[in-house]
């Protein structure tokens, strides 16, 4: 059985078809990417998986339950956590307080524990602050632990938001964009990253990128998406010789990454 099962998935705001039946079976330990230019839907499939929009239309199954439009944070529960395009750390707390707070959240205090700080409460105090820690090391950043969030370098904090991330005990990874604005240095040891948390954690991932050297080097397969419909889905070198894909998609970023350098 796939751990994710999309069938026939529609997300519609007023008269714009966001995703139109949308159709993607993940298994589990696979890596994905989804690709398409701007708008493309590629953000709103994410949002659908992690509850932030309910399906208009089709089902959205992980390990065989409909989670359709259940609550974010049972879906986080359940064990498919993510990370956003923007990055949404917590700036002026340090680097250690982030990954405590998304490990605090996963955890739940007992209400009464947190008030008297009892010993119940203080156990647990530990075992967060020794899980942020480990995972901390696990993503490089074990020297940085007291530095406040905001003042890593750009790769550092990509790198931190996978690891609050990681803090849910996840068992699929979203991934919005982690190599958007890294150097070709960055998204390479990025991509290793990627490998390493993937076999580590016992993952199963999927990833949104423009940077195509990423996508291309680390997934097995690959959708594409353009006005919400998946144009090509297949492995990286189908993706590469399909003509729909060069002339929906691929010239486009070889023009955009020219326009940026
Ligand atoms: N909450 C919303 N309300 C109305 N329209 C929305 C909403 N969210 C997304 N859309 C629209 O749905 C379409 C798909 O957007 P989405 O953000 O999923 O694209 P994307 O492929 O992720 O784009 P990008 O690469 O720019 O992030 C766009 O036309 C967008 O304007």
């Amino acid at each position: 059985m796939p751990i994710l099962e999309i069938n026939n998935v529609t997300k519609e705001f007023g008269g714009l078809t966001a995703v139109s039946n949308l159709n993607l079976n993940v298994s589990e330990g696979e890596l994905i990417g989804i690709i398409g230019p701007n708008g493309a839907g590629k953000s709103t499939v994410f949002n659908l998986i992690t509850g932030i929009y309910k399906p208009t239309k089709g089902t959205i199954k992980f390990k065989g339950q409909d989670i359709g439009g259940m609550e974010p944070f049972k879906i986080s529960k359940l064990g498919i956590a993510r990370t956003f395009q923007n990055l949404r750390l917590f700036k002026n707390l340090s680097v250690l307080q982030n990954v405590k707070i998304a490990n605090q959240t996963f955890a739940g205090y007992d209400i009464l524990s947190a008030i008297f700080r009892n010993q119940k409460y203080k156990a647990q105090e530990k075992e967060i602050k020794e899980n942020a820690l480990k995972l901390l090391e696990i993503v490089g950043l074990s020297e940085f632990i007291n530095e406040k969030a905001g003042k890593l370098p750009y790769g550092f904090q990509r790198k931190l938001e996978i690891a609050r991330a990681l803090a849910m005990k996840p068992s699929i990874l979203l991934l919005d964009e982690p190599a958007a604005g890294m150097n070709p240095d960055e998204s390479l040891e990025l991509m290793e990253f990627i490998g390493k948390i993937r076999k580590d954690f016992d993952l199963t991932i999927i990833l949104i990128e423009h940077h195509m050297e990423v996508v291309m080097g680390i997934c097995e397969r690959i959708l594409v998406l353009n006005f919400g419909k998946t144009i090509v889905e297949g492995t990286p070198e189908e993706i590469q010789n399909s003509p729909e894909v060069i002339s929906s998609y691929l010239g486009e970023v070889v023009q955009d990454d020219t326009e940026n350098n």
